[in-house]
């Protein structure tokens, strides 16, 4: 996939993003209490069966039209690009916690999530792959925000203590820019305090640096 390709491929209005979020957000809300419950359930072994014939038919239904193997990175006649498919915030993908991340303009960017069973790694905590998932997308949001967005070239965790499952705080700050790098830090936190801390950096690919103002000019807290 060409990282240019995507950009200003007909784009599509603000309406247009409107009435799309109103009609998936709330089927990816239903699909991740599905997948919860998927986890989750005791119930007889009849009404297992019956749900998993609604849930095949409700897959049917959806495919008979869709697109290619990914929602790809969307631009609007706005400017703001719309990641819907990210794994962490993005709006249509039911993967995601979701994460949505608050942008103060003289503190560090965070996200409060509630991470459930479908996240757990040791027995009731966070998987580490997970956690490292959180800290890559705030960090990255974190540089973007900045006005110096970047690939993620390299990722440093250390983890501290478990993660327990429930309330997690996931925080990031740009800490310096180096020509096309930016260096950024982070840290997970859950009632029982710092449970990770993250270094990471963000590199500007070099076939998208004459694109860098618009990349910047087109984050929009909330859409990744
Ligand atoms: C975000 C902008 C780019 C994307 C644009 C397209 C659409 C935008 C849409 C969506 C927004 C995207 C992200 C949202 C935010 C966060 C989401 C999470 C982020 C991810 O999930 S992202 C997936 C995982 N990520 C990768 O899949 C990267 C694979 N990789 C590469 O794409 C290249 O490898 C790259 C680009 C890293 C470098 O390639 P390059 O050719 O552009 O860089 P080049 O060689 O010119 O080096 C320039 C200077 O960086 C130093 N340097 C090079 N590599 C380094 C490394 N790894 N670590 C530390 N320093 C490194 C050199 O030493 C030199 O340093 P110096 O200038 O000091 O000499």
């Amino acid at each position: 996939m060409s990282l240019i390709g995507d950009f200003g491929v007909d784009p599509m209005t603000p309406e247009q993003f409107d009435a799309e979020a109103a009609l998936f957000g709330p089927l990816t809300d239903s699909v991740r209490t599905l997948m919860e419950a998927t986890l989750m359930s005791e119930a007889e072994a009849d009404d297992v069966a019956r749900a998993r014939a609604l849930v095949d038919e409700a897959a049917a239904l959806l495919n008979t039209r869709r697109g290619g193997i990914a929602l790809g990175t969307r631009w609007g006649t706005d400017g703001i690009r719309r990641s819907w498919g990210n794994a962490v915030m993005g709006l249509r993908n039911p993967v995601a916690p979701p994460l949505e991340f608050t942008h103060d303009d003289d503190g560090p960017s965070w996200a409060e999530a509630e991470l459930g069973g479908l996240y757990e790694g040791p027995p009731g905590l966070v998987h580490g792959g997970v956690v490292a998932l959180l800290l890559d997308q705030a960090l990255g949001s974190a540089a973007f925000y900045a006005g110096s967005p970047g690939m993620t070239g390299t990722l440093t965790v250390r983890y501290r203590q478990g993660t327990k499952l429930g309330p997690v705080r996931v925080e990031a700050a740009l800490d310096r820019v180096e020509g096309v790098k930016s260096f950024v830090v982070g840290t997970v936190i859950t009632p029982d305090g710092v449970c990770a801390e993250a270094e990471g950096i963000f590199i500007l690919p070099r076939e998208v640096r004459h694109l860098a103002g618009e990349l910047a000019q087109s984050f929009h807290p909330g859409e990744g």
